[in-house]
C-alpha cells in the first residue's frame, strides 16, 4: 500500500485528520514539521529566524524525500504548507504517495489557527492579507500535486476520515 500524504494551507487540517487517518489504517504518522523540529532539535519558529524560510525549505525538502525513500509500509504524512513549493518534493510526493489536497477556505484558515502563535509566517499584523496572498500562488500547485481534492468546509474531522477512506476504498 502507498503511504498518503495531506497537503494543503495551514489550517486545513492535516496534521489532525493525518494523525486521525493512520490511527484509522493502523499506518506510521509522520508530520513533516515535527520530523524537522527533532531532527534539528529546534523549533520551526528558530529555524525561521535563524536560516530564513530558504534554509527551511531545505530541510522539508530533504526530510520529505527521505520519507518517501525509507518507509516502505504504509504511512500517513502532514506536509507543511509550503512543502509543495518545490518542483522535486512534488514530483516525489505524487509518484511515491496518494496526494490528498484538504481545501479550506481563508475564513476557516483564519478561525483555525488564530490563537496558535507556532507559525511564523502568520506572525503579522494582518494575517488574512497573507493567507490570501499565499493560496493565490499555491493553489496551482496544490492542484498539481494531489490525486484527489477533500474541501474540508465546516465538515468535522471524523466526517472526514470516513469520507476520505471511501474516496480511497479502504
Ligand atoms: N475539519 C475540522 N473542523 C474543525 N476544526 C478543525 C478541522 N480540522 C482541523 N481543525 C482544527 O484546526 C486547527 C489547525 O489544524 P491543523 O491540523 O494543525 O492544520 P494544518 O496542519 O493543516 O495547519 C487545530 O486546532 C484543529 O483542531
Ligand atoms: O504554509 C507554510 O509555509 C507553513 C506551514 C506550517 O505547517 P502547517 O501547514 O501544518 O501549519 C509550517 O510548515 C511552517 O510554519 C510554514
Ligand atoms: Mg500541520
Amino acid at each position: 500500500m502507498k503511504g498518503i500524504t495531506l497537503v494543503g494551507p495551514m489550517g486545513a487540517g492535516k496534521t489532525t485528520i493525518g494523525r486521525l487517518l493512520s490511527k484509522e489504517l493502523d499506518f506510521l504518522f509522520i508530520d513533516s514539521d515535527r520530523e524537522i523540529e527533532s531532527r534539528t532539535g529546534a523549533a520551526i519558529s528558530w529555524i525561521f529566524d535563524v536560516e530564513g524560510e530558504v534554509g527551511f525549505r531545505d530541510r522539508e525538502q530533504a526530510i520529505i524525500e527521505d520519507i518517501c525513500q525509507t518507509n516502505t509500509n504504509g504511512f500517513v504524512l502532514a506536509t507543511g504548507g509550503g512543502a509543495i513549493l518545490r518542483e522535486q518534493t512534488r514530483r516525489i510526493l505524487s509518484e511515491k504517495t496518494t496526494v490528498i489536497y484538504l481545501h479550506a477556505s481563508v475564513e476557516q484558515q483564519i478561525a483555525r489557527t488564530a490563537k496558535d502563535r507556532h507559525r511564523p509566517l502568520l506572525q503579522v499584523d494582518n494575517p488574512e492579507k497573507v493567507l490570501r496572498e499565499l493560496i493565490a500562488i499555491r493553489e496551482p500547485f496544490y492542484r498539481e500535486v494531489a490525486h484527489i481534492e477533500v474541501v474540508t468546509d465546516e465538515r468535522p474531522p471524523r466526517f472526514l476520515i470516513q469520507y476520505i477512506l471511501e474516496l480511497l476504498s479502504l
